[in-house]
């Protein structure tokens, strides 16, 4: 069942085209990793799904509705996690969670907070204190469990992991292929090509706004060579049409 669709999406920012035309689908259980370079436009697609960049032509859609149509029903199905989560530094794990949920009109009680916390592997220790003293992969913990708590059946992921330890990303990427496997749609914008080929069942490669290919899981795994093969030659073709524009002047 496809949960999130772009199709033949165009967006200009400042008069500038940066999608051109891309299409991809996204369904339930499935985890969708558009891969690509600085500047290729992966956040610009996600704030497009999130509903703040209307396409100039084209639509994104969520659950079969064209987002511009509803913003405030496309953005109450899905869970947004940005690069770096925005909590409040001086409460703990419960009390965030709390004070988020309440925000979004759902109270939910200490039991269930305990719930969302270990599914998420909180460390039990760390979760009276309070964030200002928390790592980064802590504290997309914490965002997590409330994207679980919320019962978003969409997760959108910008960047999840950068700046995570090796075994943070492992962790993190296990939590993001159960949640997959237990029903959700995730997209996920990622540089790392080895992260989205360990946890993705399709990968977009973007490149100057342009989706230059998508690669699809063979026995539950994304051949790595071949997509960080792509991935170079995105990067290789930009590096040569800059070298070209510097020779132009
Ligand atoms: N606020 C903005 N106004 C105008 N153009 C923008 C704005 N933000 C980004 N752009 C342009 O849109 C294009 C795509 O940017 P976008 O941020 O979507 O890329 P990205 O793939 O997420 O890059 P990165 O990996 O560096 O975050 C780039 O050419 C960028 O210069």
């Amino acid at each position: 069942m496809t949960i999130l669709q772009a199709e033949s999406l165009n967006i200009m920012r400042s008069g500038k085209q940066v999608l051109n035309g891309i299409s991809f689908q996204v369904a339930a259980g499935e985890v969708y990793a558009l891969l690509g370079g600085n500047g290729a436009g992966k956040s610009t697609t996600l704030l497009s799904f999130l509903g703040f960049l209307s396409p100039t032509s084209g639509s994104v859609s969520v659950n079969n509705q064209d987002v511009y149509k509803d913003v405030a029903s496309a953005r109450k199905a899905m869970a947004y996690l940005p690069e770096s989560a925005s909590l409040y530094e001086h409460l703990n794990a419960y009390e965030n969670i709390d004070y988020f949920m309440q925000l979004a009109g759902g109270a939910v009680n200490r039991a269930d907070i305990e719930t969302a916390l270990e599914r998420v592997s909180l460390a039990q220790g760390a979760r009276q204190n309070k964030l200002r003293g928390y790592s980064k992969g802590m504290r997309q913990k914490v965002a997590i469990a409330l994207a679980i708590l919320r019962d978003s059946s969409i997760l959108l992921l910008d960047e999840p992991t950068s700046g995570l330890d090796p075994s943070a990303i492992d962790e993190f990427h296990q939590l993001v292929r159960d949640l997959a496997d237990s029903g959700k749609a995730v997209l996920m914008v990622t540089h790392d090509v080895y992260g989205a080929c360990q946890v993705a069942d399709k990968i977009g490669l973007l490149h100057s706004g342009l989706l230059v290919g998508e690669f699809v899981a063979e026995h539950a795994r994304i051949d790595t060579e071949t997509v960080h093969k792509a991935f170079a030659s995105t990067v290789d073709h930009a590096s040569s049409v800059r070298s070209a524009m510097l020779e132009q002047g």
